[in-house]
């Protein structure tokens, strides 16, 4: 039997299924004007490129979404795994490919292509790899999607983020990486665990550096509106010796530890990080492009906003921004931080210049 090669050939139209009747509604006829569609490109569709698309899929904010990868068989199969989900999601068109010229008017382009770390490297290891291959891909991108906003994953995604900027030519406010939102969801996680409570309940921030110098903002912590730390102080209980023992510098600094060693853990368990960046990305995306003006932790153009820093040092870092349709609407610059605190971001601040501005881009 002769196989039909396409459905239009076993009687389908291609302007739809002829069993519905079309309405011809002109326009004055009380039509709706049709929604702007939203289209994000995810260009690297590896382990974290793919869980960020699942995830965003999940939410329903996309009309389109683009995966490119390096690897054409890898990011096609990726594309067929996804689109079998349709009758169990919203209806999304998803495309993949090799060129980034498909990314072509994107609202939103992620780029999470590049090295990662093998157990015991840190993110600041990948620079180099990283850097040559966004000499490759973000100008294309940017060349493609010249309104789009650009949001940086891979690591070290602080010191990437600003060759992002640097090399896109865009304005800052439309250059983003996803910084320590991640480490604060994994701080948050900690926190509400100890305390017994959501973690969505918990306010905490990390800033700086997404990697080993990243800060911990203890003065800020709170539960309903309740400064948490004092409790802390008073009812921490050592687990190992279950006597009261004072919440001090020392067991502060062992919960940043942990958050700090959270990826090193998993890398070393399951070979890399995916879920939690997806939906850290996932959440970020959203409050971009729907407009939110929520307040994310997350790597922003810090010239001039961190004390003892000279202002015309240019390099980014994870400090609480406001992101809407525009991209990021205004910084908290005015952090209240104890002197502990300030000293720790100012590291952070000189750890970072320090690799950008070796770049000499
Ligand atoms: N910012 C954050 O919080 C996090 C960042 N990461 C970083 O994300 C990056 C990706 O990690 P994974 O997805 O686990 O790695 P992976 O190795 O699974 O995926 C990387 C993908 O990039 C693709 N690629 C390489 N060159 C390319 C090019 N020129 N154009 C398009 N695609 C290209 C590869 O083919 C591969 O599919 C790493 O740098 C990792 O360190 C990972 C987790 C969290
Ligand atoms: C790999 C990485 O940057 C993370 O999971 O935090």
């Amino acid at each position: 039997m002769k196989k039909a090669s396409s459905l239009s050939e076993l009687g389908f139209d291609a302007d739809g299924p002829s069993f519905f009747r079309h309405l011809s509604l002109a326009d004055g006829d009380g039509a709706l004007p049709r929604r702007r569609l939203i289209k994000i490109s995810v260009i690297g569709a590896g382990n974290v490129g793919m869980a960020i698309a699942q995830t965003i899929l999940t939410q329903d904010l996309a009309d389109e979404i683009i995966l490119i990868d390096a690897v054409a068989d890898k990011v096609r199969g990726e594309m067929l795994d996804l689109q079998h989900a349709a009758a169990f999601l919203p209806r999304v068109n998803i495309v993949s490919g090799t060129d980034v010229s498909l990314t072509r008017s994107s609202d939103l382009v992620i780029v999470t292509a590049g090295a990662r770390q093998i157990p015991g490297e840190t993110r600041l290891n990948l620079l180099q790899r990283n850097v040559s291959l966004f000499r490759r891909i973000v100008p294309a991108a940017a060349e493609a999607s010249p309104e789009s906003l650009l949001l940086i994953v891979s690591n070290p995604v602080d010191v990437l983020t600003y060759v992002a900027w640097k090399l896109s030519g865009f304005p800052a406010s439309r250059v983003i990486g996803s910084g320590t939102n991640l480490d604060s969801s994994r701080f948050r996680f900690l926190l509400a665990e100890h305390l017994e409570v959501s973690a969505q309940d918990v306010q905490a921030y990390m800033v700086g550096e997404h990697g080993d110098s990243s800060v911990a903002l203890w003065s800020s912590i709170s539960v309903a509106g309740m400064p948490v730390l004092a409790h802390l102080q008073k009812n921490h209980r050592s687990s190992a010796a279950s006597k009261t023992k004072q919440f001090d510098e020392a067991a502060l600094e062992g919960i940043r530890r942990a958050v700090v060693g959270s990826a090193y853990e998993v890398i070393k368990l399951k070979g890399y990080t995916s879920w939690a960046i997806g939906y850290s990305v996932a959440s970020i995306a959203w409050s971009l492009l729907r407009d939110q003006h929520r307040i994310h932790p997350v790597s922003v153009l810090a010239k001039g906003l961190v004390r003892g820093i000279p202002a015309d040092r240019e390099l980014f870092l994870s400090l609480p921004a406001r992101l809407g349709r525009a991209g990021v609407l205004s910084v908290a610059a005015e952090l209240v931080l104890t002197d502990e605190e300030e000293r720790r971001l100012r590291i952070s601040a000189e750890t970072l210049w320090g690799y950008c501005n070796a770049l000499g881009l």
